[in-house]
């Protein structure tokens, strides 16, 4: 069964179209809303490809539920629909990590609202890894930032996973490098921040950051 988005349902708007998701904007019992639905693969057999698609919805909700309990943001999880394939979020307001940081190129945010973000972003990775939780997307697209409170929630843990290696860890910090590199030059040394931020919140950080030195995490990068 798939979500009907042709426009007769005034409920759900079209937020992004990917290759796996669709996200969409709604109200949930009153309350904005996202709604993310996992499509299905038409060369997979009907009955396995559902169960494979609801086997990932319920793992990104698990890992979403997880990253919570650690100690990091995470949107609300509303629901999970296993025939219409949906997770059912809170809506965040506020900008993207990415947004914020575009910003900065342009208008110029003020150098202590980006030093807060930067140190809650290495907190919250550092929080997920020391319980053992790879985010497996770190993109600067996957943190919002809460209006008001300027609070950093992360978001998209579609592809997370449990692991407690230090090179699942480096690889994901290797991710946000990357991304921080391609995207945000201006903002300076974004990353050596974020890592400061990482040490005072993982009890772990050495294992993971000589691994990130060593460059072991940069061969299995190709896969992505
Ligand atoms: N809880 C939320 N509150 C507000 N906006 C959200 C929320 N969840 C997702 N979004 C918006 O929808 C976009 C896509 O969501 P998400 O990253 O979960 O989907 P995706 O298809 O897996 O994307 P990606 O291709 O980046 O992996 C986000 O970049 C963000 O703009």
């Amino acid at each position: 069964m798939e979500i009907k988005a042709d426009g007769k349902d005034g409920s759900l708007v079209l937020v992004k179209q990917g290759a796996e998701a669709r996200v969409f904007e709604s109200t949930f019992v009153g309350r904005r809303s996202i709604v993310k639905e996992r499509f299905s693969k038409k060369y997979r057999h009907p009955s396995l490809d559902s169960k494979l698609t609801v086997k990932r919805l319920n793992a990104e909700a698990r890992c979403m539920t997880k990253a919570r309990r650690l100690g990091v943001c995470t949107p609300v999880l509303y629901a999970v629909d296993p025939i219409l394939h949906t997770l059912t979020f809170e809506y965040v307001e506020g900008p993207s990590v990415k947004d914020v940081f575009l910003d900065f190129g342009s208008n110029g945010i003020v150098g202590e609202r980006m030093d807060d973000i930067v140190v809650q972003i290495g907190n919250a990775i550092g929080k997920l890894h020391d319980g053992g939780l790879i985010h497996g997307d770190l993109t600067t697209s996957n943190m919002l930032i809460r209006d008001n409170t300027n609070q950093l929630v992360l978001i998209d843990f579609g592809l997370s996973f449990t692991s407690t290696l230090p090179e699942d860890k480096a690889v994901d910090l290797y991710v946000l490098e990357r991304a921080l590199l391609s995207m945000h030059s201006s903002c300076g040394n974004v990353m050596d921040r974020i890592l400061a931020g990482y040490r005072k919140s993982s009890k772990q950080w050495s294992s993971t950051l000589n691994k990130l030195a060593e460059g072991e995490a940069i061969p299995q990068i190709a896969w992505y």
